[in-house]
């Protein structure tokens, strides 16, 4: 049986082992890609991200040792290593931000083309939904310039253009985190250690570790004495009473603001189109409901969500025998967390649901915070447009070629004058 591992000390090692293993996974492939004789001057930079923030709020002391166990793996390697550091929730947006708007060409375009805005139409920045397992963000530019929130609010200044961006991160609210707060709020109630639950499949049971399950800071307010060291879930797969118990976990009874997502944040009206990435992507696009063309509508990814969690888990295991049993078993949460979070979280509406686009990769590159956060440490934006713009291969052998033929005229009419005057007076008499 399946159980998840929490960070309780056996939790940790297991993830320091895990994070380790995909370290160096991910070092060889990069020897492997980049020419050996660039190893030297490639820069390397490592940012960790919610689980590492939960990891030091609970246990800063960890948290730091599995830093420096990292920076002296990462430095005894080939590469130029140049640090390793816990990124903070709005970076996490910003960059996932950054990233999806630069691989879409909105920041150029709405750079210096902004001077002839009736000959071409002005392309808007896209908005950034990342989930991930321990928090999720939503980052997008406001209607409204002003922000009530200044909290929320960052400032850019991009290819010569300014934007005013709203961002926020929900620790806790990434789909793995997610799942714990909504497993110790259903244990509130529990006599006995047995919960059935409509968020896995029938005939799927698992088996949690109590002392797991209340370690992390997202749970630990939840925390009680049972008498029981272990929960047993058993799936009962209904969508409609998952929903009921996911939807449990957004307060939305209090508003300090104009407008509020939930839990009391801030959030503006929602605008434009929204690029969702992630687990966002691995989610809806292991249901079908990602089709990049045209986006599945809201109603029928909830009618593919009751279709799919009420299916029996041995119809599910047997259909897709390559999945990940952890992933698999979860997909029926997760589908239910993410239209949750979406629809009532943060407002989509069926209209305005049908502007996100769940993206896995934008041309070759993985749509994620990473690129942006490089692009930032490398410089690679700058904050102005250069006047001049460059040019393209074309436009350069075609300013070759013209210049070329200028300057044999230029001969020719030098020779003209100078060698052979005759010809000149010929010519004007
Ligand atoms: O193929 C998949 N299917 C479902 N979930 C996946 C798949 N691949 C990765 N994930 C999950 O997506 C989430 C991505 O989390 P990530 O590591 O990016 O952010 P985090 O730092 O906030 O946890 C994790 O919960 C991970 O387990």
């Amino acid at each position: 049986m399946d159980e998840p591992k929490g960070p309780g000390i056996s939790g940790y090692s297991q993830a320091v082992q895990n994070a380790s293993r995909s370290l160096q996974h991910c070092l060889e492939r990069a020897q492997e890609v980049v020419p050996q004789q660039q190893h030297q001057e490639t820069p390397v930079y490592l940012g960790a991200t919610a689980g590492m923030r939960l990891l030091s709020l609970d246990n800063r002391h960890v948290a730091m040792e599995v830093l420096s166990a990292v920076e002296n793996k990462l430095r005894s390697s080939p590469f130029n290593f140049q640090g390793a550091r816990i990124i903070t929730g709005q970076e996490e947006g910003a960059y996932g931000w950054i990233t999806i708007n630069y691989l879409l060409g909105s920041f150029k375009q709405s750079g210096w083309l902004n001077f002839l805005p009736k000959l071409t139409s002005i392309k808007e920045t896209v908005g950034a939904l990342d989930l991930g397992g321990a928090s999720t963000q939503i980052t997008f530019v406001p209607e409204q310039e002003q922000s009530e929130s200044q909290e929320n609010s960052l400032h850019f200044r991009l290819y010569g253009k300014s934007y005013n961006v709203y961002t926020h991160s929900f620790l806790c609210y990434g789909k793995d985190q997610a799942l714990r707060m909504k497993l110790v709020r259903d244990l509130q109630n529990a006599e006995t250690g047995r919960l059935q639950d409509p968020c896995f499949h029938t005939g799927y049971e698992r088996n949690v570790s109590i002392r797991d399950l209340y370690a992390s800071p997202c749970t630990a307010n939840y925390k009680q004495s049972l008498a029981f060291p272990q929960l047993h879930v058993v799936g009962s797969g209904d969508y409609q009473a998952c929903q009921t118990r996911i939807e449990e976990l957004f307060n939305k009874t209090s508003c300090p603001y104009s407008k509020c997502s939930f839990n009391g944040i801030f959030l503006p009206p929602l605008q434009g189109h929204f690029g969702a990435f992630s687990a966002f992507y691995f989610v809806m696009n292991f249901l079908n409901l990602s089709a990049e063309s045209s986006p599945a509508p809201l109603n029928s990814a909830i009618s593919t969500m009751k279709n799919f969690c009420s299916r029996p888990w041995s119809e599910v295991k047997a259909a897709y025998p390559q999945v990940k049993e952890k992933y698999l078993s979860e997909y029926c949460f997760s589908g239910t967390y993410i239209i949750s979070l979406l629809k009532t979280g943060y407002g989509f509406s069926l209209e305005t649901w049908q502007q996100i686009q769940f993206l896995g990769k934008i041309g070759s590159s993985d749509a994620g915070w990473t690129l942006g956060y490089m692009l930032n440490l490398t410089n690679m934006i700058p904050a102005e447009q250069s006047l001049m713009r460059p040019l393209s291969h074309a436009g350069y052998v075609g300013l070759m070629v013209l210049s070329s033929l200028v300057l044999v005229g230029a001969l020719l009419l030098g020779w003209c004058i100078f060698r052979k005057p005759r010809c000149l007076r010929k010519g004007i008499v």
